[in-house]
């Protein structure tokens, strides 16, 4: 009996222990909401890149990572900067391989831009975004590489690696928010 009256009298303080409880836990549960909204802001990315492939490498040794180009993709070198001459280019995004720097260096002093080097495994990021936005960016990779960042840019997987003779394809896309254009161009 003594339990009982003793419990009576504890219960409204159990009740609204409770009840606070499962208010703190609403307040928890908004302010996470709200953190999470934040982490990923709207983007309005407005930019234009230029995606290649190296030109012709040497193929003499086939162990060698990190042929140079040969005379024909010297020549093609010369014909991609012929072609971006009357193009706006505010940044260059090279591999660490010799042939994509070779691809693109007359280009780099034609604008006097400074390449950049990146990672195809890791490039497309929140800071690669940030770092290109608003800009018209050209991005020279590998067969394997180049369609893949594509599909990252646009959001789609819409391209497969390049065929191993292909050093012709330019890809351009164009990013204005929500809108996401991609044109695959063959440049002789
Ligand atoms: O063989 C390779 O290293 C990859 O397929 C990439 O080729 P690429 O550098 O000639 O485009």
């Amino acid at each position: 009996m003594k339990h009982l009256i003793l419990l009576l009298t504890l219960l409204p303080f159990f009740t609204f222990c409770g009840q606070q409880k499962d208010e703190k836990k609403e307040e928890t549960g908004d302010s996470q909401k709200t953190e999470t909204a934040n982490e990923a802001p709207a983007r309005n990315q407005k930019a234009t890149y230029y995606l290649l492939r190296h030109a012709e490498k040497v193929r003499t040794d086939p162990k060698d990572q990190d042929p140079a180009l040969n005379i024909d993709g010297l020549l093609r070198a010369k014909r991609w900067a012929t072609y971006f001459e009357p193009i706006k280019i505010d940044a260059i995004y090279v591999t660490k391989y010799i042939r994509t720097k070779q691809t693109v260096s007359l280009i780099a002093q034609q604008k006097q831009v400074s390449p950049t080097r990146y990672d195809p495994k890791t490039v497309y990021s929140e800071e690669f975004l940030n770092q290109t936005n608003n800009k018209t960016v050209l991005i020279a990779g590998h067969s394997n590489t180049i369609p893949q960042l594509v599909n990252q840019l646009i959001g789609e997987e819409k391209f497969k690696d390049m065929d191993d003779d292909d050093n012709s394809t330019l890809f351009k896309v164009t990013i204005n928010g929500n809108d996401k254009k991609v044109e695959a161009i063959t440049v002789e």
